[in-house]
């Protein structure tokens, strides 16, 4: 009885891909036709798994329980949230604040918490300029150093190469979007891909981040712009380019003000409580 297996099936034409938490492995499972992504994951322990296949204009989930799972209490709520991950676009929360208010602090604590996949657009583009041959390190250096916004298109494909590589479907973005450039680049390629759930806004003295980014570059972050000079020009951007983002959020009632002044413990108090609010 426990080497039976039961087989469920779900199908939906669409065009897209899937994104889903806890991605175990990945490997080539039933292969036919043309070359199916396929995912392995398990949420019952080790006797159930479930299979995700992409394909060019539909997409399959099967799930295969073991007969003896049937009766496990939490199979019909694991049943729910997998269908749910499984067909629901993947949500993205933007995060935003000046330069060292604290963002990638306080994204690390909310992975550790809640398992969203942080992805911060400073950090993929960080990575862009060092690889060997990249055609935009130079364009991107550049930016870094007089604080400016690099051109959207090249930190969107960023960051939707980064998404649809996790296998996540919960997302934190970070230091995006920064000017209107970013904001519409994002509208055109994926605002209709995704759940938009709003921004965490880290409201933080000037003083302080420069402060905050003087240290961070004294204690060896190796980040060519934690200096004084290109901090300036940072904020400028900061001023005079994301606040008007920031603002547009707040119109739109989809911005949360977080005082980033405070110890890191006390403003991550006060993130949790934000998306306790954000995930009702
Ligand atoms: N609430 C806080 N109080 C004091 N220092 C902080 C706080 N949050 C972050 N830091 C420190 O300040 C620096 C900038 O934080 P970071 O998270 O990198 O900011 P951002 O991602 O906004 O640039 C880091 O060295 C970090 O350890
Ligand atoms: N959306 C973005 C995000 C960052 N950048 C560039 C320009 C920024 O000054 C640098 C550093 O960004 P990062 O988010 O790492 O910086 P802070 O964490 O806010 O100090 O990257 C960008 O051009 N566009």
């Amino acid at each position: 009885m426990s080497s039976m297996y039961l087989r469920l099936f779900i199908r939906r034409a669409v065009n897209t891909r899937l994104y889903l938490d806890r991605v175990e492995d990945r490997c080539d499972m039933e292969r036919s036709g043309p070359p199916i992504p396929v995912v392995l994951f398990d949420r019952l322990g080790s006797s159930t798994s479930c299979g995700v296949h992409s394909g060019n204009c539909a997409y399959q989930i099967s799930l295969i329980i073991k007969f003896s799972m049937l009766c496990h209490p939490g199979l019909l709520i694991s049943l729910r949230k997998f269908v749910m991950s499984a067909v629901s676009k993947p949500e993205v929360i933007f995060v935003l604040g000046g330069p060292g208010a604290g963002k990638g602090t306080q994204c690390t604590n909310i992975v550790n918490k809640y398992g969203y996949v942080h992805l911060s657009a400073g950090e993929l583009l960080r990575e862009e300029q060092l690889k060997p041959g990249s055609k935009y390190g130079e364009l991107i250096q550049g930016h870094m150093v007089n604080g400016t916004i690099v051109p959207v298109q090249i930190t969107c494909s960023l960051l939707a190469q980064a998404m649809e590589k996790s296998g996540s479907n919960r997302f934190l973005i970070d230091g995006f979007p920064r000017n209107t450039n970013n904001l519409d680049g994002w509208n055109e390629a994926m605002s209709d891909k995704v759940n938009f759930l709003g921004v965490l806004f880290f409201d933080c003295s000037e003083q302080v981040c420069i402060n905050r980014c003087l240290l961070r570059g004294a204690s060896g972050s190796g980040r060519s712009d934690d200096n004084e000079e290109t901090l300036k020009k940072r904020f400028q951007t900061y001023q005079n380019s994301t606040i008007p983002i920031i603002k547009h959020y707040e119109a739109q009632g989809l911005a949360y003000k977080i005082d980033a002044n405070k110890a890191a413990d006390q403003v991550f108090e006060d993130v949790q409580k934000v998306l306790a609010r954000l995930q009702h």
